[in-house]
Parts: structure tokens; C-alpha cells; sequence
């Protein structure tokens, strides 16, 4: 067991929209008791007033860590995002306070991709129109405008853990896949990549997009790629809503130069259940949309649960940044019968040895130091002999070396 610089029922953790109740649990099995839920995200103030004395915060793709709202967070020392994307927290700022954010890579990729494909053969059926039909009392029982996907082109933009998940069961069904990425992927199965976005979206029957929210793919898909595609093809998007100009996709829809499109993700989404959804989409009987909810799938949700709430237990109680998205990543052996000193600081030179210094002259020894830097943050851990109890002054000494963001200590007592 570990004995933090600050015990562990002083540690306030707060988790917004409705993490897992796994999160919860996994986090009180080890001994973090002070958590506080709430159902949805918060806007601005309220978010504020819910994190000023939180040390660690879970939220997921709703909740804007705005460096605003990062400010008036002063004793937060960790971010987790049950979620992929990160997009809704200012990593920067988080990263020169001293905070890691860790994310779930891999835990609801399977939803998403069986999500796009499940709407894949609804748009190539038809089915967003045919279903509205039944429900008015309509039968139009016929082929026209259906088709199967075996044999069509999916092209897949973003060929990252979703974009190639897709890849492999479309080919199961018999789908062409093409792919575009800025990076040079491998290929699975027989899928081929394209040399260009342009020639991605003029060869596919389907356009699925995987990519991140970034300056550079925001309003990545505009009237002009659209333009590209080919007349009666289909669009879907459950990667972010800004990487596409709606306006445009609607009027491409309107036209009849696309056929269908289905969207999970949009520019502006509501903030909880309660408000209401606009979208230029509404009411288009070739479209399908759906409430984000890509990831959201039992078994998605229980893991991300279990997988966020380990890396932030792991963060406090070793001090392992491993699987950081915004920080330098150190992993750490457990150390046992003595103390562990994390210290972050600004990447400036003659930090360590400051640090090395403070240790020397209280003859503490040095069993074990793990260091990582990137260009603005550098991130180092010292295991020394012995309890070094919290009068003893180190961790402020520690804490005057110039550039120091923060840092802490653990006890770490024999099992
Ligand atoms: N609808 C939903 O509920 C969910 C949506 N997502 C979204 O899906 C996105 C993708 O997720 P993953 O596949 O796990 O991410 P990933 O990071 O594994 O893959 C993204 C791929 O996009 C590529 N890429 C980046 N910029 C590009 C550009 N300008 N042009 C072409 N390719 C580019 C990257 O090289 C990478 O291969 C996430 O960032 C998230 O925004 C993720 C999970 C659930
Ligand atoms: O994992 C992601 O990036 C998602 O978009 C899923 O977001 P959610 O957790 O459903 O708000």
C-alpha cells in the first residue's frame, strides 16, 4: 500500500456524464471515497463551481476543459476522458499546469465501427425513407434505389483504430475498401489506399470519416470534396461534427447529388437530454441521425469504466504517466519500503540537478530516478531510501527549485 503527500479521502474526485458506474467502483476499491457524480455535462459556471477543489476530474465528449475553466481548477492533478477523443479539453493548458490527461483508446472502437456499417446498409436500402413510409402507413415494397453493399467501394478517411476496424468486417460483407491517412498505414486484408482525399471520394459508393478534431481536419469536408464524390454515393460521419460543412451537406442532399448520409456527430450538439437538437438535417427522409452515440454500447462503457479509472489509480497512487495523450509518459516499477518524489516542472535547463541537490544535502539516497521531457514540460521521478515524513521539508524545497509546476510524494510501505 501507498501513502499519498495528500490522503486519499482528501482527494475529491468529480465525474460528469454518467461515467460508468464501474469508473466508481474500481476507484473505491482503492481506496478513493470522496467521488461525486453527476448525470450530464455542465455548462461553463457551473462546471466551475463543480471542479474548484477537485483533484481529479472523469468526463467524456461533452465537457469543455477550456483553459478558463482549467484555471479556476487550482488543485487538479489529474484528467480522465472516458472517451477517444480529447478534443474537448485544452491539452496545452492542461499539460503547463502539470496535469496528464488520460484517454481510452480502444474500448468502445468495435461500437463505432459496427455502428457506420449497420448504417451503411440501412442508407444502401433505403431503409431512413422506407421505415418513415411504414410509419405513416405507406408500403413501398420495391427495389428501386436498393442495392446490396457486397461489391461497393467503401472509402474510409482516418485509417486509425476505427477506420481500420471498419475496414476489416466491411470486407467480411464483401465491400471494396479504399482508405486515405496522412500517415502511411498498412493495408488490411485487401484494402488499398489512396494517394489523395480527392481520389478517396471520387472512387467510393461510401464515405465513412475516422478522423480526429484538428485544425487541420476541421471543415475538412466542404461543397468542393463534396462536389468530388460521386453523384448517388452516400456520406457518414461519427468522427466530429465540425470536420464537415453541413450547410453544404445539406444542400448536396437537397440537390440529390448525394443519395443519403448519416451523421452521429454534429457542430453543435445539445448539452443534455433536455435540449433540443437543431440541424439543417432535420426532417431529410434520406438521412439517418443519431444522438452520438457511437460509442455508446454496455460493453463500450463498462470497459472504458475499468480502463480510465486503472490509468487514474495508477497516476496517483505510482505516479506511471503511461498512456498520457498530453504529457510525457514514464513508466514506473513499484517501489517498496522507501519514498517516491514527483516533480514537474518547465523544460528549462538545471532543473534536475537543483533537484539532485535538495536530495544530497539531506544525504538522502537515490535508489531509482525516471525521467521524460518533451519540449515544454519535463516530468521526473526519484525513489529514495526510507520514509521521508511530510515536517521534513523536502516537497517544499522541491517545490522552490525555479520552474516547478508541482509535485507530490508517495510512502511507499512494504507489502
Ligand atoms: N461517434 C462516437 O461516439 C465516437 C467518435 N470517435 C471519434 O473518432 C475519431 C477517430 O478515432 P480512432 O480511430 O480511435 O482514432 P485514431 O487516432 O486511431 O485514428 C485517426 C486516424 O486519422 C488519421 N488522420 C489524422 N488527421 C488526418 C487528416 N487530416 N487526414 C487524413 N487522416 C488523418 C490519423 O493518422 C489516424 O490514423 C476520434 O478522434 C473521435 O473524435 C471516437 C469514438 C466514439
Ligand atoms: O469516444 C469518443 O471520442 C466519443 O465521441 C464518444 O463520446 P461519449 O463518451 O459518448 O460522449
Amino acid at each position: 500500500m501507498s501513502k499519498l503527500s495528500l490522503p486519499k479521502d482528501k482527494i475529491k474526485i468529480v465525474l460528469l456524464e454518467n461515467v460508468h458506474d464501474n469508473a466508481v467502483a474500481y476507484l473505491r476499491s482503492h481506496g478513493y471515497e470522496n467521488i461525486e457524480s453527476h448525470k450530464g455535462a455542465l455548462d461553463a459556471d457551473d462546471l466551475k463551481a463543480a471542479i474548484a477543489d477537485a483533484h481529479m476530474v472523469g468526463i467524456r465528449s461533452r465537457t469543455k476543459l477550456s483553459k478558463d475553466v482549467l484555471a479556476s481548477a487550482e488543485k487538479l492533478m489529474v484528467i480522465g476522458a472516458f472517451c477517444i477523443g480529447t478534443n474537448q479539453i485544452d491539452l496545452h493548458e492542461a499539460q503547463c499546469r502539470g496535469i496528464p490527461v488520460f484517454n481510452a483508446p480502444y474500448s468502445n472502437t468495435r461500437s463505432v465501427a459496427e455502428l457506420v456499417l449497420g448504417q451503411v446498409i440501412m442508407l444502401a436500402r433505403g431503409i431512413p425513407r422506407r421505415n418513415w413510409i411504414c410509419h405513416e402507413g405507406g408500403w413501398d415494397k420495391s427495389a428501386a434505389g436498393s442495392t446490396e453493399v457486397r461489391g461497393k467501394t467503401l472509402g474510409i478517411v482516418g485509417y486509425g483504430h476505427i477506420g481500420t476496424q471498419l475496414s476489416v468486417i466491411a470486407e467480411a460483407l464483401g465491400m471494396k475498401v479504399r482508405f486515405y491517412d496522412i500517415v502511411d498505414k498498412l493495408a488490411l486484408g485487401n484494402a488499398q489506399s489512396c494517394a489523395s482525399l480527392r481520389e478517396l471520394m471520387e472512387v467510393s459508393d461510401f464515405v465513412s470519416l475516422h478522423v480526429p478534431d484538428t485544425t487541420q481536419t476541421r471543415n475538412m469536408i466542404t461543397a468542393t470534396e463534396i462536389g468530388w464524390m460521386k453523384p448517388g454515393s452516400f456520406l457518414v460521419n461519427a468522427a466530429r461534427g465540425k470536420i464537415v460543412d453541413i450547410d453544404a451537406l445539406a444542400e448536396a442532399l437537397r440537390s440529390g447529388h448525394l443519395a443519403g448520409a448519416a451523421l452521429d456527430v454534429f457542430p453543435v450538439e445539445p448539452a443534455s437530454v433536455e435540449d433540443v437538437f437543431e440541424s439543417p438535417l432535420r426532417g431529410m427522409k434520406n438521412v439517418i441521425l443519431t444522438p452520438h452515440i457511437g460509442g455508446s454500447t454496455q460493453e463500450a462503457q463498462a470497459n472504458i469504466g475499468n480502463e480510465v479509472a486503472e490509468k487514474l489509480v495508477k497516476y496517483s497512487d505510482n505516479g506511471s504517466t503511461v498512456g498520457a495523450v498530453n504529457f510525457p509518459e514514464v513508466m514506473l516499477p513499484v517501489h517498496k519500503g522507501g519514498s517516491r518524489f514527483m516533480h514537474i516542472h518547465r523544460n528549462v535547463p538545471g532543473v534536475i540537478s537543483r533537484i539532485n541537490d535538495v536530495f544530497g544535502r539531506r544525504g538522502l539516497n537515490i535508489v531509482g530516478q525516471y525521467l521524460r521531457t518533451d519540449e515544454k514540460v519535463g516530468y521526473v521521478v526519484v525513489d529514495v531510501d526510507g520514509m521521508i515524513e511530510p515536517g521534513m521539508g523536502v516537497r517544499r524545497e522541491l517545490e522552490e527549485i525555479e520552474g516547478t509546476i508541482r509535485s507530490r510524494f508517495l510512502q511507499c510501505e512494504e507489502p
